[in-house]
């Protein structure tokens, strides 16, 4: 373990380690510069590739885009690409013995397509049937914007959703459903603008019971 992964949470590490095993973690290489420091390479190699494209950065409308993107990449859409910003996890214990399903509907996705560097822009749906543990709702909506927070293909992230919880709680019967509409299907390439893709990662129950599947898929 690395001295940066020590200082990760134990929510962070359980879950960097359930995407590992599964062979489900973005493919990544380590990086132990400091988030300031990739800042100013990033807004260094922007400068270069705006320049390189005959933009003037000159004009005072230009002059802080490489340092915005540099900034909106490292702390913004491309934050899930590091550990240390996995939230604060709440899980608490299921005393109450509740046993149906709880279901977060419509929860806002915006990712980026890992292809085309452009939007993704959809909704996901999360359940899980309790066991031991019940988790904070809002955390379920964190843990969802966390993995959008990295270049994706949506099959990916649906996936590492689903895993996520599954280590989180303790149980296999979890299910995501994505909706999205990607903006390199809408605005360039096949200039697509009706279309949407969706995507399931059911785990547990959700897979082997109908009914259970079912009650998830309806809305
Ligand atoms: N499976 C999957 N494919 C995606 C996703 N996001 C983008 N893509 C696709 O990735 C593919 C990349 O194909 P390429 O042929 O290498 O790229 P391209 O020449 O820009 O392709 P076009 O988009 O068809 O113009 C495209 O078909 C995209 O629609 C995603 O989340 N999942
Ligand atoms: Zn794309």
């Amino acid at each position: 373990m690395t001295s940066k992964e020590a200082i990760l949470s134990e929510s962070a590490q359980i879950v960097k380690s359930a995407l590992i095993e599964r062979g489900l973690e973005t493919p990544m290489l380590p990086n132990e510069l400091s988030p300031e420091v990739r800042k100013d390479k990033i807004e260094h190699h922007m400068r270069e590739i705006l320049t390189l494209m005959s933009l003037d950065l000159n004009d005072d409308s230009l002059a802080d885009t490489p340092r915005r993107i540099a900034k909106m990449y490292v702390d913004e859409i491309f934050s899930g690409l590091d550990y240390a910003n996995f939230p604060k996890i709440t899980v608490i214990e299921n005393k109450m013995g509740f046993d149906e399903m709880v279901k977060v509907n419509d929860i806002s996705l915006t990712s980026t397509c890992e292809h085309h560097l452009v939007t993704i822009d959809g909704v996901a749906t999360v359940a899980y049937l309790p066991s031991k543990s019940i988790i904070g709702l809002s955390k379920i909506n964190r843990i969802v914007r966390f993995f959008a927070q990295r270049p994706q293909v949506q099959e990916r992230l649906t996936q590492q959703v689903l895993v996520a919880l599954q280590a989180l709680l303790g149980t296999q019967d979890v299910a995501v459903k994505m909706d999205a509409v990607h903006y390199c299907v809408k605005s360039r390439g096949v200039m697509d603008s009706t279309s949407s893709t969706t995507t399931t990662a059911l785990g547990g129950k959700f897979k082997s019971n109908p009914a259970t599947r079912a009650e998830f898929l309806s809305n």
